[in-house]
């Protein structure tokens, strides 16, 4: 018998998530069957995402859902021999029996640890990379806003702007951050805690912000809205002040100002983007080879801190990519 370790949801979230939300729990797992693999997480990604999905998805007794880089230890499949790196759904478990469809593609990570198919080259990269370009269309020159700048997407947006000529400027909740952020080629870094957003943009962008990366949502992406020039660009990619609040934010609905500034404001999920991954993930690893593109990863170790890594996204605990190590 091998045992596996779950991480499970014992009470829906309800505000901020709490210690008696999610258990961790054991179980046996049987023997395999033809064409499965047992195999055992090496690291796994903890996802502001999770949280929201959950709360509209996710029932009592649900597995905390999620991806994760494993090792085939296992095998009945000759296709998936005894050390493989297979990247899969299979939530916040430490071993799992899988067959081969829940094996997606891994990207080429060349010397690249197995931790960046998580995060520069895994779903947050292919969200800065799309969710930036498809939507803003940034222009040299132009001036581009990035909240959540110092995290594992906003990160990467900031230098793609730079990347693409553009003027930006980055707010993040900590000196730490910003000054990381800083280094990698912001121009302007604001902590968002000690400041007024409004003031920071009209001394940073005195004409106005031409595209706007939001990773926050509330208050703080009402105050870019006004500072947006005409035909602006709001790529709206996450909302985080939101996720937990129990009392959400109660505004006027901005539309004459969209509608006057005649401003372009697009939602998406990275996913819609999904068939052409490769393409980003191929111009990730080019940038991140000739030093354009800087990642940091932070990695929490085992497998029973997941609920604390993952706790630890709503009290900004990770700069770049959060992750776990199993
Ligand atoms: N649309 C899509 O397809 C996708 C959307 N997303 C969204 O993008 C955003 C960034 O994700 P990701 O880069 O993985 O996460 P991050 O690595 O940025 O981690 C979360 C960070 O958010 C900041 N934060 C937490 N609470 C608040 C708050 N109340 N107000 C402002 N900032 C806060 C913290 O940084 P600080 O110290 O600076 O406060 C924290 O470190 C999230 O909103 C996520 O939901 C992510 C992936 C795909
Ligand atoms: C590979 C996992 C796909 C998750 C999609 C994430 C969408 C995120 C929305 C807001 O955070």
């Amino acid at each position: 018998m091998v045992i596996a370790k779950s991480w499970k949801i014992a009470k829906l979230f309800d505000g901020v998530p709490k210690d008696e939300d999610l258990q961790l729990v054991e179980e046996d797992l049987p023997g395999l069957k033809d064409g499965e693999m047992l195999i055992e997480a090496v690291y796994l990604t903890v996802d502001p995402y999770m949280r929201v999905m959950l709360e509209t998805n996710g029932k009592v007794g649900d597995t905390m859902m999620g991806e994760q880089i494993s090792k085939v230890i296992d095998s009945k499949n000759k296709d998936y021999p005894v050390g493989t790196i297979v990247r899969t759904h299979s939530g916040w478990r430490n071993r799992t029996i899988v067959t081969s469809e829940a094996c997606r593609r891994m990207p080429e990570l060349g010397d690249l640890s197995l931790s960046t198919a998580l995060g520069v080259m895994g779903m947050p990269g292919m969200t800065a990379f799309f969710g930036f370009l498809e939507i803003c269309k940034p222009k040299e020159g132009e001036v581009v806003v990035v909240s959540g700048a110092a995290g594992a997407v906003g990160s990467l947006v900031g230098q793609i702007a730079k990347i693409k000529g553009c003027k930006v400027i980055g707010f993040a909740g900590d000196e730490e951050k910003c000054k990381w952020i800083k280094g990698l080629g912001f121009d302007c870094v604001y902590n968002y805690k000690k400041v007024t957003i409004n003031d920071a943009l009209k001394e940073a962008a005195p004409d106005g912000v031409d595209c706007y990366f939001d990773n926050v949502g509330g208050e703080f992406t009402l105050s870019v809205l006004q500072n947006m020039k005409t035909f602006g660009r709001m790529s709206i990619c996450g909302q985080i002040s939101q996720y937990n609040a129990t009392d959400k934010l109660k505004a006027e609905l901005p539309f004459p100002m969209i509608l006057f500034k005649q401003l372009l404001v697009q939602g998406f999920i990275v996913m819609r983007w999904y068939n052409r991954w490769a393409e980003g993930e191929k111009q990730m690893s080019e940038w991140i080879r000739e030093g354009k593109i800087t990642y940091k990863e932070t990695v929490t170790e085992g497998f029973e801190n997941m609920y604390t890594a993952f706790r630890g996204l709503f009290k900004g605990s990770n700069t770049g990519k959060a992750i776990v190590k199993c």
